[in-house]
């Protein structure tokens, strides 16, 4: 219950509903009679396998969902065999995380006014074989939490911060977590970092949070790996687009250079398909991960993963798709193509 106060935002949030709505205003155009008696979801991420197109988003504070934390969802991703993200701002340790299971695991970083810490926990993941840095680049700040003002939001001991760092914040009157958000985030931040980022490991690097053209170009240019289109799950700054939306613009952009991944408002396998259609290489699961930890721990993180591929696997077969390579941009019919009458 805590944990959906703070996954949940406010419901005047407008692209909180768009993210999900986007979604339902693209539909599907099948192609029929193919041989579909075998569906291949597998996929190659930066070069590791995984069972799907689909991983899970870093999502901060799981001890909130679990008291067990993320340390039962990498158990979830190494048992569905897809990648962990996982968030800087965990309540179990990196190190906790890496040697629960074996499952690939990719690492979520903040750059915060000092600059060690940030440096630091690069270092813990690399020793504990994280395989990539997802930078979150589209929280300068915090966003204007309205539910966590309200509520009072108190965030927990960030385990990974133990010994250099406390979360406790004395002088707040609404939410906590957005008082030590503006003591510790680095507003200057900008893209002289990246090179910085770039000059203390050799991780791939993964910018989360482009959503223009612009940005997935110059993201090119300093020579990063991928791009992960997302808007936050609508955490951030609202009345950007869906990032359903934004996405074959960004694609459009990167002309297949770089990985694009994708997330934001995906509830079933439909979704993935659409955003596969549109140029994901792959999507991330924020909020239902989370769920499904509060419900049933390891088994609910495992549920949600089955049920998005189960459904994913459908949606192909009844598309007409053996392959994810067979998943096309003449699957899916957007507002865009209504309103120029295309396809
Ligand atoms: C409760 C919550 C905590 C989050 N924490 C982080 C975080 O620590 N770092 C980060 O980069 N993104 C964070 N995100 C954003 C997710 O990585 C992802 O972009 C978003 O949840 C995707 O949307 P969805 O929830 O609709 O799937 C968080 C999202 C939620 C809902
Ligand atoms: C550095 C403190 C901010 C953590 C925010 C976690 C997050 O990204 C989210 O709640 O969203």
């Amino acid at each position: 219950m805590y944990y959906d106060f703070y996954a949940g935002g406010s419901e005047d949030q407008h692209t909180l509903r768009e993210n999900v709505e986007a979604f339902q205003r693209i539909t599907l155009r099948p192609r029929i009679l193919l041989d579909v008696s075998k569906i291949d979801m597998s996929t190659s991420i930066l070069g590791y396998k995984t069972s799907a197109p689909i991983m899970i988003a870093p999502t901060s504070m799981h001890k909130l969902a679990h008291p067990e934390g993320e340390v039962l969802t990498a158990k979830a991703a190494a048992a569905c065999n897809v990648i962990m993200g996982l968030s800087f701002t965990s309540t179990c340790t990196i190190e906790e995380v890496a040697s629960s299971c074996n499952a690939v695991r990719f690492f979520q970083l903040y750059v915060y006014k000092r600059r060690e810490i940030s440096a630091l926990m690069v270092k813990r993941a690399e020793r504990t074989g994280f395989k990539a840095i997802l930078l979150t680049v589209d929280t300068p700040k915090l966003g204007r939490r309205e539910a966590d003002i309200k509520n009072k939001m108190i965030a927990p001991q960030l385990k990974n911060f133990e010994g250099l760092l406390s979360t406790e914040v004395h002088d707040s009157e609404g939410s906590n977590l957005e008082a030590f958000a503006s003591n510790t985030l680095d507003p200057s931040f900008s893209w002289k970092d990246i090179v910085w980022l770039k000059s203390i490991t050799k991780l791939p690097i993964l910018i989360k949070g482009v959503l223009t053209r612009e940005d997935a170009i110059k993201a090119m240019e300093i020579g990063v790996e991928g791009i992960i289109v997302s808007n936050h799950g609508a955490r951030q700054l609202d009345y950007v687009p869906a990032t359903i939306d934004a996405l074959e613009e960004v694609v459009l952009a990167v002309e297949g250079r770089i990985t694009v991944l994708f997330d934001g408002g995906i509830r079933r396998g439909t979704d993935v398909f659409k955003a596969l259609a549109l140029g994901a290489k792959a999507v991330m699961i924020g909020r239902p991960v989370v769920y499904g930890l509060a419900a049933k721990g390891e088994y609910g993180v495992k549920r949600v993963i089955e049920m998005l591929k189960d459904e994913l696997e459908l949606t192909m077969a009844l598309a007409g798709c053996p392959t994810l390579n067979d998943i096309t941009r003449n699957h899916v019919r957007t507002q865009v193509d209504n309103r120029h009458c295309r396809l």
